[in-house]
């Protein structure tokens, strides 16, 4: 039996193989949870009951106003229940209370912007160069949505994709990280408690090789939104061709931090740490590659190390912890593997590379702030998504070499650029080719502004009026007002 169970046409359900996942703590490893462990067949249903609730037609032909005070609820309840979904997300991940709290904060504000957004899909009507006629286009749900997330970021990265799915009228399956489940069931519990119809909105939990696999393949579902890795996305987007499934892809990231000599020194370094160790790396859009000019590097990188050494690391319960441990010790095995690569390659280690030795620590899966300088573009360690507590450091001397190195990636997901010279931060903003570029910040993110990447970071919009536009189909509806015979063949 499980405590963490599937929510399928309206039922809480266990996996129909009787299976099991233990859910980890990542801060000492005892088990917080039991979570079903379903696989394609449960999928399949969920599957089913999403169909069968799109095309009896009663959730997109409910009226918006009302789709949008469903969704409304959940952003209440969300707030209602803000510190006890915190300590799930924070049990579940190991981020500290601060952060998880942030994170409900943001959550509910999703669900309240798409919630606003539900019945503001008016249509256009367009002017028709043909005589006695009516031209409009309506945008009307695409169906059913397949929604696939990632471990960092459980609840936030699903409702990303809940909110404005359900607000347009679709039916979803809902696959959250195996290893990080806890929020998302809790936000069906709201759902259900908000008055969802049945099978409107279904979760099933388990790996990605079997629900997640069955997700992208099924021919009864019409989109698939993932947010993931690179590798799981190209496996997504060539198992969706098998019926064109609509699909969006919310991939990596290695972002480029551009600092020029001109910037605030200490707003720079302070942005530069938190860009790149905050949540330890585990952010898509972590500023991992420092890109500096070359006359300020020897004194903006003693300070760096200086002030990074001190990042306190601990339990996320801790409310004196900046930093909670990584999601795994297989994840933080891949860290380790990665800064033994960069040392290979020639980077100099001038910051942690290892495992902190505090007793207390011991347990968990943390790792050390590193910091890598005399890096170059052509290093894994630059080029790869060590998605880790792992700063690289490149310098230039002109603006045309800083955009150079910058857009020198397969992946285009966000980037920032630091300078007091307007201009010159416009113009570095122009020429990068990424989804987000911050001006003398790093990292905001809202539910207002539209979020995704350039190039290999993937396509498709989430967030914003285009993150809502997504999950609706275009339609052109024509009509002769004077219909007659053509008489062409007679
Ligand atoms: N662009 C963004 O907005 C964004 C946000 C958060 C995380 N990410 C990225 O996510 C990655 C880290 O997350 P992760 O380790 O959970 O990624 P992952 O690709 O390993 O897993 C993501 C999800 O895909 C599922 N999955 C795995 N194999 C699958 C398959 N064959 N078919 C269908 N689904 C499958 C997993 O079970 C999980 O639910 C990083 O690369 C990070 O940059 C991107
Ligand atoms: C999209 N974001 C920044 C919230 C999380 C990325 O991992």
């Amino acid at each position: 039996m499980s405590d963490k169970r599937m929510f399928i046409n309206g039922a809480w359900v266990e996996a129909t193989s009787g299976k099991t996942r233990r859910i980890l703590n990542p801060f000492n490893q005892e088990t917080i949870a039991t979570a079903a462990e379903g696989d394609r067949e449960d999928s399949r249903a969920a599957i089913q009951a999403a169909r069968e609730a799109f095309d009896n037609g009663e959730w997109a032909g409910t009226p918006a106003a009302i789709r949008g005070s469903l969704v409304q609820k959940i952003a209440d309840f969300i707030r209602r229940d803000n510190e006890e979904m915190a300590e799930l997300e924070t049990l579940d991940t190991g981020k500290t209370m601060v952060e998880s709290r942030a994170d409900m904060d943001d959550i509910a504000g999703v669900f309240q912007y798409f919630a606003g957004l539900a019945d503001k899909n008016g249509g256009e009507v367009i002017a028709s160069p043909l005589p006695d006629s009516e031209s409009r286009v309506v945008r009307e749900p695409v169906g059913v949505c397949g929604q696939i997330t990632p471990w960092n970021y459980p609840l936030l990265q699903a409702a990303w994709k809940i909110a404005p799915a359900l607000a347009a009228g679709n039916t979803i399956v809902v696959k959250p990280s195996e290893i990080t489940p806890l929020t998302t069931v809790k936000v069906f519990e709201l759902m259900e408690e908000a008055g969802f119809p049945k099978g409107v909105a279904n979760l099933v939990l388990g790996s990605g090789a079997a629900v997640g696999a069955e997700l992208s393949e099924n021919v009864d579902v019409d989109l698939i939104s993932f947010t993931g890795g690179i590798d799981t996305g190209k496996k997504i987007m060539q198992a969706a061709s098998v019926n064109v499934k609509k699909i969006a892809l919310e991939l990596g990231g290695k972002n480029p931090n551009i600092i020029f000599a001109d910037a605030d020194f200490d707003t720079a370094v302070d942005q530069a740490m938190n860009a790149v160790f905050f949540h330890g790396g585990q952010v898509c859009s972590a500023g991992s590659r420092l890109i500096i000019e070359e006359s300020m590097h020897d004194e903006f990188v003693e300070e760096l190390v200086k002030r990074s050494k001190n990042i306190k690391l601990g339990n996320g319960f801790d409310e004196s912890t900046q930093s909670g441990p990584l999601i795994s010790n297989e994840h933080r095995a891949k860290v380790e593997k990665y800064v033994e690569i960069g040392q290979e390659e020639g980077a100099k280690l001038v910051l942690g590379g290892s495992r902190p030795q505090e007793k207390e620590l011991q347990n968990g899966s943390f790792y050390l702030p590193t910091i890598f300088t005399e890096c170059k573009a052509d290093m894994r360690i630059v080029q790869e998504e060590v998605f880790g507590p792992v700063l690289t450091i490149e310098t230039f001397q002109t603006e045309e070499e800083a955009v150079t190195l910058a857009n020198d990636t397969i992946y285009g997901l966000a980037g920032a650029v630091f300078t007091n010279d307007i201009a010159k931060a416009e113009s570095v903003a122009a020429q990068l080719r990424m989804g987000t570029v911050w001006i003398n910040d790093f990292h905001p993110y809202f539910a207002q502004a539209p979020w995704g990447g350039y190039k290999q970071s993937g396509f498709g919009r989430e967030l914003g009026h285009i993150g809502f536009e997504e999950y609706t189909e275009v339609k052109h509806i024509f009509r002769n007002k004077k219909p007659a015979a053509l008489n062409w063949f007679a």
